[in-house]
């Protein structure tokens, strides 16, 4: 087995560029089916969860090809319209391929969805938005069959504001007949960057970003080059790494405007934020004021991402602290994880109440999902001692190359081969 280990307790220093957003890039690749000719798509992290939609795109037909950060796809005409079940389960992400093709195609074949463990994650409000739409689905021996002789706009109001929903509702309702609006629709950065890539083509879509996004049909979209914007959960999760090692980092090719609810957060904790175009300065001078409450919440509110590393900054603080997970019910996995590296953090349902330490302490830990394992990072980097980080393939989802990415701000980090434990 792989772990990462983690030497604690040096300072991160230096500037890092923040790599282009996995929740941005997933979609929009997804969304490259909906076109004719090659799209080439800039700064698209190389990450596994990438890796895998390359991997779906291609076996569906799809020409793909990386060259360093950008990607090339060429989905002008797909020979398959089901996609395998073995990788619709490595991540949730596979699930967006539903509402292009179904679009494009007027059938397609899924299975649920794999992922992160971090809560039950239904698809209910994709499928009954793509019911609205026209299509009919049939759920049958786990595969689920969505067909549509052509879908017609529609007024559909979300019960949550769902992310994958709202985008898997969008890309559906391209080549809709008519007019599409979506009600309660989440706010996602990563949302508007999707429609704008989908208007770069032809699309017509107003509203992305905010609570009604309406979408009327068109007929046919052409490929085109894109940027996707950066990671602002890496770029969090970086801030968050110089607060707890009582840093001074630069941040580049950074959103700032992305990241509002957590500036304000960190800044309460102590931490100085100075903004200079795409760049973010974050310095710390070691005190880490408590925080009465993070609640976290849809967009604009606190990202339930940062939920994890946000917790292991608040072990360290001068006194307690106070988290409510209000989007997932199953993302306190770490906790456990923490306090074997010393953390005082007690759990209520979806409240936590963190009690700052002096010290924490390097020991062997797993990360049960993503920014489960970006939170055990950032308490490694702060302990005592020497961290072992185990399944790292969750880590590899999000952060790419995370070794050099944190090494480069000075981390004392690497991947070692160990004996899996009995
Ligand atoms: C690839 C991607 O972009 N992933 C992000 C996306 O996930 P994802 O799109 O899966 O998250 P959603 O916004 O859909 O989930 C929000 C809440 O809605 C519930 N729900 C969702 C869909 C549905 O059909 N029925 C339903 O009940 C979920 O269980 C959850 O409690 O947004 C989450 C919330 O910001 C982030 O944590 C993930 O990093
Ligand atoms: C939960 C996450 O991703 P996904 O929705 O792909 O599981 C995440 O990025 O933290």
């Amino acid at each position: 087995m792989e772990c990462l280990a983690i030497e604690g307790g040096h300072r991160l220093t230096g500037s890092v560029r923040v790599h282009g957003a996995k929740n941005a890039a997933l979609p929009i690749l997804a969304a490259s089916v909906l076109a004719h000719g090659e799209s080439i798509l800039e700064d698209v992290p190389d990450l596994q969860d990438i890796r895998v939609m390359l991997t779906i795109l291609s076996q569906l037909g799809a020409n793909v090809e990386r060259e360093g950060s950008a990607v090339r796809v060429d989905a002008t005409q797909l020979r398959s319209t089901v996609v395998p079940e073995h990788l619709m389960r490595q991540m949730r992400s596979s699930i967006f391929l539903m509402g292009p093709i179904l679009a494009r195609y007027g059938q397609v074949r899924v299975s649920a969805p794999g992922g992160c463990s971090i809560g039950s994650r239904p698809i209910d409000l994709h499928l009954k938005g793509l019911q609205a739409l026209g299509a009919v689905i049939e759920e049958k021996h786990g595969f689920i069959d969505c067909t549509a002789k052509g879908l017609r706009g529609a007024n559909i109001y979300l019960d949550l504001p769902s992310v994958g929903a709202t985008e898997n509702l969008i890309m559906a309702a391209v080549f809709a007949e008519g007019t599409t609006v979506i009600g309660n629709a989440a706010r996602e950065p990563e949302i508007v960057d999707l429609a704008n890539y989908l208007n770069a083509m032809g699309a017509k879509i107003r509203g992305a970003g905010e609570a009604t996004v309406v979408i009327e049909g068109v007929e046919r979209l052409e490929a085109k080059r894109y940027r996707i914007i950066p990671d602002r959960i890496v770029t969090g999760t970086l801030m968050l790494a110089a607060a707890v090692t009582q840093g001074d980092v630069t941040l580049n090719n950074t959103n700032a405007t992305h990241l509002g609810a957590v500036i304000n957060k960190l800044r309460e904790t102590g931490v100085r934020i100075d903004i200079e175009g795409d760049a973010m300065h974050v310095k710390s001078d070691g005190q880490i004021r408590p925080l009465d409450h993070i609640r976290t919440d849809y967009y604009p509110g606190f990202p339930t991402d940062l939920q994890s590393p946000f917790m292991a900054l608040l072990t360290r603080a001068s006194g307690s602290s106070m988290i409510t997970e209000s989007v997932f019910e199953g993302r306190y996995k770490h906790v456990s994880e923490l306090r074997r590296m010393g953390a005082k953090v007690k759990v209520d349902l979806r409240t936590a109440f963190i009690e700052g330490v002096p010290e924490l302490t390097g020991a062997v830990v797993e990360a049960t999902d993503l920014r489960a394992g970006a939170a055990l990072i950032l308490a490694g980097l702060a302990a005592k001692g020497t961290t072992c980080v185990e399944h790292l393939h969750h880590i590899d989802r999000g952060y790419e190359r995370v070794e050099e990415l944190f090494g480069s701000l000075g981390a004392k980090m690497q991947r070692v081969k160990k004996e899996s434990r009995t």
